[in-house]
């Protein structure tokens, strides 16, 4: 028995709730499949897309007097809402329909970052829909956000990714997976939070929520920390005629490839660093990567990338 932290990336989520909808159930199968193994599972996710789709409608609502400004952090609070409740949802009827009798519960969460965090002037984290050069340039000079390409993918507005310093909600996350429920927490890297002598206050930004995932799996002591995204494995060279995958990464291994910058930065690098930090404290500890689709076939080492501290491979 493992304790595992799947987290699901916002950018494999699909792009509306319909796509979502399906992806998530399809991914519910493997989930449960975990815990049918006898696995404690606990879940977190990401939020680009969501997140940018809420605060777009959202802007764009005040802007036409039919809605009170909602800040960032509010968005981001609803698409933790938005995200756990499909997941909880699929995760229910899959559960049923495998006559397993689980609770499973979305835990809206708060995570505390630095105010002086320099992300704070350095907006790096794509968020929201992809444009064209063309239309990237017109939002800017319009609404002064600012714009990134994305991995070869399109433009992206950036917001500032402070790193995470702790999980708020983490005594309750700890009470609840003692309780054998199945948890969803940290979704969209949580929400972002700052401590004032008034008490806690959100700050407009997304935390990266494969670093936030990889603190929550060590602040749980989990065994293993699976990251599903939309590429079945991790690359050199990716995109490019002569890229090879990577099936297993040592920790020298990967320090290697991110100081020869194969891995993109807001996309691959940080997928990569969080699995590093995870696995450098302690030997038996895991990380994989592979895709929302493949989980099952990761899982019985077919495809997906593994690192560890040595890259030699454990697997239950
Ligand atoms: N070296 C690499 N190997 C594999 N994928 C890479 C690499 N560098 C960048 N990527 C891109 O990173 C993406 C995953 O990052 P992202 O879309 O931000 O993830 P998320 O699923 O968490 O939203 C992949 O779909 C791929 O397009
Ligand atoms: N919050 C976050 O990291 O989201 P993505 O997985 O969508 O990048």
């Amino acid at each position: 028995m493992a304790k595992i932290v799947v987290a699901l990336g916002g950018n494999a989520l699909g792009k509306s709730p319909e796509e979502q909808l399906e992806l998530v159930k399809h991914t519910a199968t493997s989930l449960v499949g975990l815990v049918a193994a006898g696995h404690k599972v606990v879940i977190s996710h990401g939020n680009g897309p969501q997140v940018g789709a809420i605060n777009l409608g959202m802007n764009y609502a005040a802007e036409h007097g039919q809605t009170a400004a909602f800040p960032f952090p509010e968005c981001g609070a609803m698409s933790q809402g938005y995200i756990g409740y499909h997941l909880q949802q699929s995760l229910q009827n899959e559960l049923h329909k495998q006559w397993l009798q689980k609770n499973v519960v979305s835990m809206i969460t708060q995570v505390e970052v630095d105010p002086t965090d320099s992300a704070f002037q350095h907006p790096t984290k794509p968020v929201g829909a992809f444009y064209t050069k063309e239309q990237a340039q017109q939002i800017e000079h319009d609404k002064g956000y600012v714009f990134k390409e994305d991995a070869g993918r399109g433009y992206r507005q950036v917001v500032p990714s402070p790193r995470p310093k702790s999980i708020i909600e983490l005594a309750s996350i700890n009470d609840l997976i003692e309780g054998d429920h199945l948890v969803i927490a940290g979704g969209g890297g949580g929400v972002p939070v700052v401590k004032t002598d008034a008490g806690l206050k959100g700050v407009p930004a997304v935390i990266d929520k494969d670093r936030t995932s990889a603190l929550l799996a060590d602040n749980i002591d989990a065994d293993q920390l699976i990251i599903l995204t939309a590429v079945d494995e991790v690359y050199v060279n990716y995109g490019k005629p002569d890229q090879k995958v990577l099936r297993e990464l040592s920790r020298a291994e990967a320090q290697r490839y991110i100081d020869e910058g194969q891995f993109a930065p807001g996309s691959m690098l940080p997928k990569i660093e969080a699995c590093l930090d995870f696995v450098s404290s302690d030997e038996h500890r895991t990380a994989l990567i592979t895709s929302l689709d493949h989980l099952d076939d990761a899982l019985a080492g077919k495809v997906g990338t593994i690192i560890s501290k040595q890259g030699a491979l454990v697997r239950e």
